[in-house]
């Protein structure tokens, strides 16, 4: 019934203004599917590669595209992704791109559960998902690779942990947003936003720490539930590897101060939640934080663990952090981001799925947090690129999708 029967590719905008693979898989009995390629700036080194949208697509068309046609049913995805494997033949998807093979991968997960008239959801997670939700993480400052001239950190995040609903926690991000926008004017500071949203003021990451657990208090005080705060670090993008230090502008801490500035950084402000505290090989530093303050709050290998499976193993097996940021295109495809929560999960560590800073309105990651049960998804607050995905969740919720 799901038999392929055609795939097509195009190039279309991403947010950023650059140019991304778009998927749409057609199948015999006319089922469709249609999914985009995000793209990240603080991409981690042991990432699949993204290809030039030009080269990615032609290398599909010429390697994918023929093993899929005709022989692959869209709605067996591990047979959908084997194929994707064996036409690039290589561990990085070097040769077809990960841009091509992530589009046109969840392309074919959304053409068969368009055939089975099922959610995507639980076309990927099976009939006993959808009743519960991720917590939303959401961006509200930030600066790094994501903004110039902005904050070290790259990520100051919303983590409305107490809230009864993701709607509610969705609106609770939206709330803090607004009211960090309202801090910085009172305190005169203009402030652009960044690549995803997030406010992006020329302040320093003291400054944006006071403001962010403001503004977090005050909105957690008219909703009435908890609102802590989060951070994504990119600390790899801090951090010099010939001279062994990371620079926070003119500071520069050792990996061991950086550990133990991370530790105080969690005390100090309660933190829910922190992301690539530590650069993406220093996995004895991200296992002394664990060690540290890993009963207290959700340490996420985003960089470190780019997905995959043997790179979340080795943190496993050294006690590397207690959950694992989870972006498919960083893999290539959804079975292989599946098998990465799936091998989280029975480790017990949280996976967070996560959108990329380059983004369409591909909502795909909303249904795989909710198919795989994931206990935190971050994709933003407000811009149209991020809201697909968090207005999405909202529909799942009612049963609207
Ligand atoms: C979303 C992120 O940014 P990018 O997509 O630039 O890697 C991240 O680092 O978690
Ligand atoms: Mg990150």
């Amino acid at each position: 019934m799901t038999l392929i029967r055609s795939v097509s590719l195009r190039r279309i905008l991403d947010s950023r203004g650059n140019p991304t693979v778009e998927a749409d898989v057609l199948t015999e009995s006319g089922g469709f599917g249609r999914a985009a390629a995000p793209s990240g700036a603080s991409t981690g080194e042991y990432e699949a590669i993204e290809l030039p949208t030009g080269e990615a697509i032609a290398a599909a068309r010429q390697h994918a595209v023929p093993r899929l046609v005709g022989e692959v049913h869209a709605g067996n995805q591990r047979d959908v992704d084997a194929a994707l494997h064996g036409s690039d033949g290589t561990d990085d998807f070097s040769i077809i791109g990960a841009n091509s093979a992530v589009a046109i991968s969840m392309a074919a997960a959304k053409a068969g559960a368009d055939v089975l008239g099922a959610p995507l959801f639980q076309h990927l997670g099976g009939t006993f998902r959808g009743d519960s939700f991720p917590v939303p993480l959401g961006n509200v400052v930030g600066g790094g690779e994501h903004a110039k001239e902005a904050t070290h950190i790259q990520e100051f995040l919303a983590a409305p942990i107490g809230a009864p609903s993701v709607s509610e926690a969705v609106f609770a991000n939206a709330a803090v947003h607004e009211r960090i926008g309202e801090l910085l004017d009172e305190r005169g500071v203009p402030a652009g936003k960044g690549d995803e949203g997030a406010w992006a003021p020329a302040v320093d990451d003291a400054t944006a720490f006071e403001i962010v657990a403001q503004a977090t208090e005050d909105v957690a005080d008219d909703v009435g539930f908890d609102i802590g705060v989060g951070l994504d670090v990119a600390a790899s993008e801090l951090y010099d590897p010939e001279d062994e230090v990371y620079r926070y502008g003119d500071v520069e801490r050792t990996p061991a101060e950086q550990v133990d500035y991370m530790a105080d950084l969690v005390d100090e402000y309660d933190l829910a939640y922190v992301e690539d505290p530590v650069e993406e090989n220093d996995f004895d530093g991200f296992a002394d934080l664990t060690e540290r303050v890993g009963d207290r709050t959700v340490l996420c290998g985003d960089d470190l663990f780019v997905t995959n499976v043997e790179r979340l193993q080795r943190g496993i097996d050294e006690g590397a952090g207690n959950a694992i940021l989870v972006k498919p295109n960083q893999i290539g495809t959804l079975s292989d981001a599946v098998d990465a929560v799936e091998l989280a999960t029975r480790n017990g560590l949280d996976a967070v799925v996560s959108h990329r800073s380059g983004e369409t309105e591909d909502a795909t990651i909303a249904h795989l947090a909710v198919a795989t049960n994931a206990p935190f998804i971050k994709t933003g607050t407000v811009g149209g690129e991020r809201t697909a995905k968090l207005n999405e969740l909202i529909r799942i919720a009612e049963d609207a999708v």
